[in-house]
């Protein structure tokens, strides 16, 4: 999936370039825009393949609604007003009607076809008739599945990106630092997966960010039986919650700068950065770990590459400093960023 990430990539970047052009040599980039219309394009082409224009009309629908549920959250306290017909609930009704339709029209376009590409609609197709459900749950894992994906997939990787070049904007010594890198490593070119796998500064930036700013902040988890945790009893059925966002900076496990964006406390991995490792959990843990997580490192690893090979940036004095949980960490006023174009000149002289 390298290549398709690639040409995300490569959209965003020409667009920033006619930006910059158009502002005079500098332009100032909301990024949070950008940045979801990077995942999204991502998510599109690794999920629908060649149906990617119609994935990418399906997951804008997904948006609508995910952001029409998100609303329909604020107003759950009220006993019986999910059922009222308000214009917000009307829309969240009639996109999870035409939702399922335009997912099985793809899918039964695909079945269709004599060869198949590997794309993630072809593996939920392969899985659901590999199973022995009737139509009714066969068309149900399948719209499922594709809602999953988008949901678990756009947002998380949105957000990580959005900031990690927030901290490499504050911290311009990381960001000329892992620029040497992608230019030494990349020397010009796209990168490939082997250069993907060389940038450990880079790798390094990104854990800490998802350190500081795990998007998803709590991995919950249900009790199927009574069960006892030292000495406190949890029944069964309860809902178990673990607080990622206190395990990522408690200072008895990372040290006393645990709050601080040093991104060098991961030279030696993981297992080096901290006292209890599996605490560490951008991703969550166990059997139910992110599916996405190899695909979210390598988006971010392209992304971030190509951007810092292009272009030099600061955070705008328009930027304030507001992250609020909502489905995840996000910033609340957005990341507005000063952005400059590198010329080949500069980047040869860096390498
Ligand atoms: C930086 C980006 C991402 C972060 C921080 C993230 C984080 C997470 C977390 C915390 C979980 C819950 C794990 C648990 O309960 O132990 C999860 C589950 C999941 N994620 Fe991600 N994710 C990211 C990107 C992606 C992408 C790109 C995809 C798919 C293309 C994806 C697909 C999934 C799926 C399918 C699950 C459910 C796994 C299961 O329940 O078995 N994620 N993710």
């Amino acid at each position: 999936m390298v290549g398709l990430i690639t040409d995300s990539t490569i959209t965003l970047v020409d667009s920033w370039k006619s930006r910059i052009a158009k502002e005079g040599g500098v332009a100032n980039i909301k990024i949070d825009e950008d940045m979801r219309s990077f995942s999204g394009d991502v998510i599109s082409r690794a999920c629908f393949g060649s149906n990617f224009t119609q994935g990418q009309a399906i997951f804008f629908k997904l948006r609508a609604l995910q952001e029409a549920m998100s609303k329909k959250c604020f107003t759950s306290g009220i006993p019986g007003a999910r059922h009222l017909p308000t214009k917000n609930n009307r829309e969240a009704w009639a996109l999870e009607k035409e939702l399922p339709n335009l997912i099985l029209e793809v899918a039964r376009q695909r079945k269709e076809l004599a060869s198949h590409e590997r794309d993630l609609l072809q593996m939920v197709l392969e899985g659901a008739k590999n199973s022995d459900l009737s139509q009714e749950a066969t068309d149900r894992f399948i719209v499922d599945n594709c809602k999953n994906i988008y949901l678990a997939g756009y947002e998380t990787t949105a957000v990580s990106a959005i900031w990690c070049l927030m901290l490499l904007a504050m911290n311009p010594d990381w960001q000329e630092r892992v620029r040497k890198e992608a230019v030494e490593i990349c020397g010009g070119q796209n990168p490939d997966y082997d250069m993907l796998r060389k940038m450990k500064q880079l790798t390094m930036v990104i854990h800490e960010a998802l350190r500081l700013y795990p998007p998803v902040t709590v991995v919950s988890r249900e009790a199927f039986k009574d069960m006892r945790f030292g000495n406190i009893f949890v029944p069964k059925g309860v809902n178990i919650w673990t607080l990622v966002l206190a395990h990522h900076t408690d200072p008895e496990i990372w040290g006393p700068d645990s709050y601080k964006f040093n991104p060098e406390r991961f030279s030696n991995g993981i297992t080096g950065a901290c006292k209890l490792p599996h605490l560490y959990m951008p991703f969550g843990v166990g059997p139910r770990i992110c599916l996405g997580q190899n695909l979210a490192i390598v988006e971010l690893k392209i992304l971030l590459a190509l951007i810092l090979s292009r272009f030099s940036f600061t955070l705008s004095p328009n930027y304030v400093h507001k992250p609020v949980i909502s489905l995840v960490i996000e910033p609340k006023n957005g990341v507005d960023l000063l952005v400059r174009e590198l010329c080949m000149s500069q980047e040869n002289k860096r390498k």
